[in-house]
């Protein structure tokens, strides 16, 4: 069982998720749409470089065309890229272009779950991409996620038993609720944003080292007792 945590927005943060345990960490990256937690691609490098090769350093962007990605790509080297638009999904030439940027870099395509149409959809992604993300959606947030809130947990257990990639489960997870979501969908990843975060006076998000240490060892007790 992996464990992703979004979006670092400080190397201090990055290292405290390391020190916590996590495997991957998630990092917003500044594409012209606003984003609760994103940042330029200068601090962007200064947080994979803190981490270095300690965790899996993924990169999660919202674009419109996909273009806008490969630049990023070929300067930051992330291991991942988490492609999370409403409007430009990943194709097996993005895919292709991508890995060719960055050699090594595994492309994982956020799947809206909005109900049952999201089946046919994770399948149709599975095929060419490396891995899937099942999340929530909030109309009120650009792309797929963020929001702060679960979903349909059947639909996505439907969807493990399903696919041959690799699944990973996000959406309003957090220490409270993350290993009964194990316990229904069997994934192989879980995710979380919101509820490993503080939300600031000034409507900024900044991680929670206890929140997510304890989404970790949740994860991690539920996943052990299931042998997953
Ligand atoms: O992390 C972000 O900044 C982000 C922005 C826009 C869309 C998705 C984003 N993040 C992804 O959404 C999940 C779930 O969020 P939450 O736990 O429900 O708040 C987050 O972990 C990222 O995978």
């Amino acid at each position: 069982m992996i464990t992703q945590i979004y979006s670092i927005q400080t190397a201090e943060e990055a290292i405290a998720c390391v020190e916590a345990g996590v495997d991957r960490i998630g990092v917003a990256i500044d594409t012209g749409i606003r984003l609760p937690a994103q940042v330029n691609e200068e601090k962007c490098r200064e947080i994979f470089t803190a981490v270095g090769d300690k965790v899996v350093k993924v990169l999660i962007a919202v674009t419109k065309t996909g273009e806008d990605v490969y630049g990023p790509l070929s300067r930051l080297r992330p291991d991942v890229i988490h492609i999370c638009g409403n409007e430009f999904f990943a194709t097996p030439e993005f895919v292709a272009r991508a890995k060719k940027i960055c050699p090594g870099v595994e492309v994982l395509q956020a799947i809206p779950m909005t109900g049952p149409k999201a089946i046919d959809e994770a399948v149709h992604f599975a095929e060419f991409c490396d891995m899937i993300i099942l999340d929530s959606v909030d109309p009120k947030i650009a792309g797929i996620g963020a929001a702060g809130v679960t979903h349909d947990w059947a639909l996505d257990a439907a969807i493990v038993r399903k696919v041959k990639c690799r699944v990973i489960l996000a959406g309003g997870l957090g220490p409270d609720n993350v290993a009964e979501a194990i316990r229904i969908v069997r994934p192989w990843g879980v995710d979380s944003f919101t509820k490993t975060s503080d939300r600031m006076p000034d409507g900024s998000t900044k991680k929670n080292p206890e929140k997510v240490h304890l989404f970790i060892k949740n994860a991690k007790e539920a996943a052990a007792e299931l042998g997953l």
